[in-house]
């Protein structure tokens, strides 16, 4: 491997990100690119460089390289990552502010998605320039002038200047680098002035300690010198700065426009947030970089262990995982039904899955997670107002006086063909059309304003099973909306289970009462009586079911009078009834509740 050359001149260091729709090969490019460069070399490239990767991925140290500096004639470019979806767009806003240009690169099979056009709208508000590439003109499917057309479309370039790279086959890859060079700013700032380097990521490495990534506005952070976090103040021992290329190498100092690393005496990433700015203690700069932003949890939901005796170890895991995670907020909860747990607040719907699996894989724990829920404003006739992220914490019927619900604008990219199904879909879900653009022929960005909460659930995959996975959904946090909501409880015998409970759209209550109570009558086993199932609205019940009472006579079988099998049955009853949770006098069993929560739904994956 070549040394890096340790360039401080900012006119030779050119920052970059590349961003694309999931699957359009940014990783691929990004490998071509550490390869040509003679970061990683061709024979380490497979063998060495990607296993490393994975005991790296077993013993849970940091996976990914954020920010790769690879030096290409005479020049230093750093390659930026950003995280791909929108659960976290304020980090790749942040990731953004610290490039001077972007690569839109886009699968020249596919054309221009939901995620493409996102990540472009905020690179263009970050000022980067952009340089649009097809990737995948290897591919016989490739459609490379249609695509390029309707690049041009978008960003108003010549179909001809958009650059045509394969990151499987590398061609055009060198071409791709030269021209960053060319067009990409050069990073500007004032080497004299007191430090300031913008903070685009932070994550705990269980043997180093929390590794914040930095882009270097101002001056110069040195391991010399204390650094301080501008937004707590707080001031900590510089332990380590470096660059990665691909492996940490540690420097003196980073200078203007440099990327690279810092390790301070920091516990967790809460207390290097991403957006913050760093400075040096000893000369700390007057004023922040701008837009921090601590991150606001979007959506809600309880977990729990399944069986109770897990909860201290649940409790232990959020701690752990929320050195990791800035975005992760949790406080103990208790449901009359599920025991112990935790509500836990989520950037978005992949937010919450990532943290429920991580759980679940890297803590061996069993968890039950109650349905989602939004974040309700609820103003009460008196003028009191109540936010509510848990439907059993919403205020009794009678004195609400308004109900507020949060809205996303939403954005779906689709063939023509799939239009009519959309529309039905969003109407269905209570959209509001904003607009259509043709983006070529066949290709359509449909807009539409919609109430999260009929996000949260399917919407996602409603969408891709409509469209054979064609279409690519997008949104924006677009403010609240007044609605008519209610509360729907479930009752079991006349109990209410506040595992259940959901608030919902006035005109779906009662859709939502009957696919509950009919759901539960087959779950929950018949009991030695007759057990109403009831949905209600306060005290108006708006659906019912009933499970019909059985007398299971276990000792039938034992005919005669041998005891001590008796006995035997007797016990092995109550074993199962342990794993029964009762409620009121009726025993419901741990996978009712499992199955009656599940609501099949998930979020845009991405791979990595
Ligand atoms: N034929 C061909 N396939 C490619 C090319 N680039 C990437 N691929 C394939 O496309 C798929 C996705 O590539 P990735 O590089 O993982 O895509 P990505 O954009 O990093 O995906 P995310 O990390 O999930 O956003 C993989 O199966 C790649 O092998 C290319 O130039 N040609």
């Amino acid at each position: 491997m070549p040394p890096v050359p340790n360039h401080t001149d900012p006119a030779v260091i050119r920052n970059f990100c590349i961003i694309a729709h999931i699957d359009h090969g940014k990783s691929t490019l990004a490998d071509r690119m550490l390869q040509l460069t003679g970061v990683v070399d061709d024979r380490s490239m497979r063998a060495q460089y990607l296993d490393k990767m994975d005991i790296e991925r077993e013993r849970g140290i940091t996976i990914k390289s954020q920010a790769v500096r690879l030096p290409w004639k005479d020049h230093v470019l750093n390659m930026i990552d950003t995280p791909g979806h929108v659960d976290f767009s304020y980090e790749v806003s942040r990731s953004l502010a610290a490039c001077e240009g972007a690569i839109l690169l886009v699968d020249a099979a596919q054309g221009i998605e939901a995620q493409t056009l996102a990540n472009l709208y905020m690179a263009m508000e970050a000022d980067l320039h952009i340089i649009p590439v097809l990737n995948k003109i290897d591919l016989p499917a490739a459609q490379p002038e249609k695509v390029a057309e309707e690049i041009s479309g978008l960003i108003g370039c010549d179909p001809a200047e958009v650059l045509r790279v394969s990151g499987k086959t590398g061609v055009g890859v060198a071409e791709l680098l030269d021209k960053i060079v060319a067009e990409v700013p050069a990073p500007v700032g004032d080497a004299n002035a007191p430090a300031r380097a913008l903070i685009f990521d932070s994550v705990y490495d269980t043997y180093r300690g929390v590794v914040t990534y930095v882009r270097v506005v101002d001056g110069r952070i040195t391991r010399r010198e204390k650094s301080l976090m501008m937004s707590t103040g707080s001031a900590h021992d510089t332990l380590e700065v470096g660059v990665i290329s691909p492996d940490p190498i540690s420097t003196e100092g980073l200078g203007v426009g440099e990327v690279g690393y810092l390790i301070s005496g920091v516990k967790d990433v809460r207390q290097a947030r991403v957006g913050d700015t760093v400075t040096m203690a000893s000369k700390p700069a007057p004023e922040a970089l701008g837009g921090y932003d601590t991150p606001k949890p979007m959506v809600y939901s309880g977990l729990y262990p399944i069986d109770g005796d897990d909860y201290p170890l649940l409790r232990d895991a959020l701690d752990k995982l929320r050195l990791n995670d800035a975005a992760l907020v949790y406080e103990p909860e208790t449901s009359l039904a599920l025991g112990f747990g935790y509500r836990c607040g989520f950037l978005g719907l992949l937010h919450m899955e990532i943290v429920r699996e991580r759980l679940e894989r890297e803590f061996n724990l069993a968890l039950i997670s109650t349905a989602p829920s939004v974040i309700y404003r609820v103003e009460m006739e008196n003028g009191q107002e109540h936010v509510v992220t848990n439907p059993s914490e919403y205020p009794a019927d009678g004195k609400i006086a308004h109900v507020y619900e949060p809205v996303v604008r939403a954005t779906v990219l689709t063939p023509t063909e799939f239009i009519g199904t959309i529309m039905e879909l969003c109407q269905g879900r209570r959209g509001v059309l904003l607009g259509m653009d043709y983006l070529s022929e066949d290709r359509v960005e449909i807009k539409y304003t919609l109430p999260l909460g009929e996000i949260i659930f399917d919407f996602f995959d409603q969408l891709k099973s409509r469209t054979r996975g064609y279409a690519s959904l997008d949104y924006d946090p677009a403010g609240e909306q007044e609605s008519k909501l209610v509360k729907v409880d479930i009752l079991l015998q006349g109990e209410s289970v506040d595992a259940f409970s959901q608030i919902v759209h006035a005109d779906k209550a009662r859709d939502y009462g009957l696919m509950m109570t009919t759901k539960l009558k087959e779950l929950i086993p018949r009991q030695q009586y007759e057990v109403p199932i009831q949905a209600a609205i306060g005290a108006r019940v708006i659906a019912r079911e009933n499970i019909r009472a059985i007398r299971k006579d276990v000792l039938a079988k034992c005919y005669g009078g041998d005891i001590s099998r008796k006995r035997k049955l007797l016990e092995k009853q109550k074993e199962g009834k342990k794993k029964m949770k009762t409620i009121g006098r009726v025993d419901v069993p741990q996978e009712a509740f499992v199955a009656a929560l599940s609501t099949g739904s998930s979020a845009d994956k991405p791979k990595k």
